[in-house]
């Protein structure tokens, strides 16, 4: 019978954690189905929303299209979003994240023309989705925590846009990880475009529409602690609520 060697083992190769995935879908088009899905809408919905479960909104009820917005009314219920920038006939509110502020309800009923649709695409292709902007850049990041994560851009009538693009690649660029080239590229705009809201195409819209002051709103980063998620979705409505509450 051999004898135990008395020699030292040799050491055990370092253990290699498998890095995070993190990639980017520059349109609602591009995404694929993922575990964890961060919405980007900087311009305007998922500022937006955010800035409703700040104001004390307790639910936000995404719509894909007016007509379901219209079907979702009743006492209680806010109506809000836009067409062209402007606020729909018969909307209480347009797009502007400062008119949720205060609350004319307990729940806003949203629709515009890419951010709640994209909202929509998300919850069908993953589980657990996220809404992301700059205001609540920091607390999106620690609601991603680990995980690998989808950031999927609304951008706009289904092309790129340069600042959804831009905030995930501001988020790619803090969450390491195994970057897909999508997401190399996001981060390369990121470091490149600090001017994205006001330089692209939204955000001179809005500038021309009498919208600047949004923007302002818009490109506040990580004042606000509410990350809004998807509970549920069905027959082209999305139902959020807010992962965390306001600081
Ligand atoms: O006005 C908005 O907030 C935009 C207008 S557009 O669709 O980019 O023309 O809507 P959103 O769906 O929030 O991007």
């Amino acid at each position: 019978m051999p004898l135990a060697s008395t020699a030292p083992r040799p050491a055990a190769p370092p253990h290699r954690a498998r890095l995070r995935a993190v990639d980017v879908a520059f349109t609602p088009a591009g995404a694929r189905r993922a575990d964890v899905t961060v919405v980007i809408d900087v311009l305007r919905a998922t500022t937006t929303i955010v800035r409703a479960f700040e104001a004390g909104y307790r639910r936000v009820l995404c719509a894909a299209t007016l007509d379901a917005a219209y079907a979702l009314d009743a006492p209680g219920r806010v109506l809000a979003g836009e067409r062209r920038c402007v606020r729909p006939p018969g909307f209480a509110l347009g797009n502007s994240p400062g008119d949720t502020d205060p609350p004319l309800g307990d729940v806003l009923v949203l629709a515009t023309t890419n951010g709640t649709p994209a909202i929509l695409r998300a919850a069908a292709l993953s589980t657990v989705v996220l809404i992301g902007c700059l205001r609540n850049l920091e607390a999106t990041l620690d609601a991603i925590g680990d995980r690998d994560v989808q950031l999927l851009c609304a951008g706009t009538d289904g092309r790129p846009s340069l600042e959804d693009t831009y905030v995930a690649g501001r988020l790619a660029q803090r969450l390491g990880g195994q970057a897909s080239d999508a997401a190399l590229l996001a981060q390369a705009v990121a470091g490149e475009r600090p001017d994205a809201l006001a330089a692209g195409a939204g955000g001179r819209a809005l500038i021309a529409a009498g919208l600047a002051r949004d923007l302002a709103v818009c490109g506040q980063e990580s004042v606000d602690a509410t990350v809004p998620t998807v509970r549920a979705a069905a027959a082209g409505v999305a139902t959020l609520e807010p992962l965390k509450g306001p600081r």
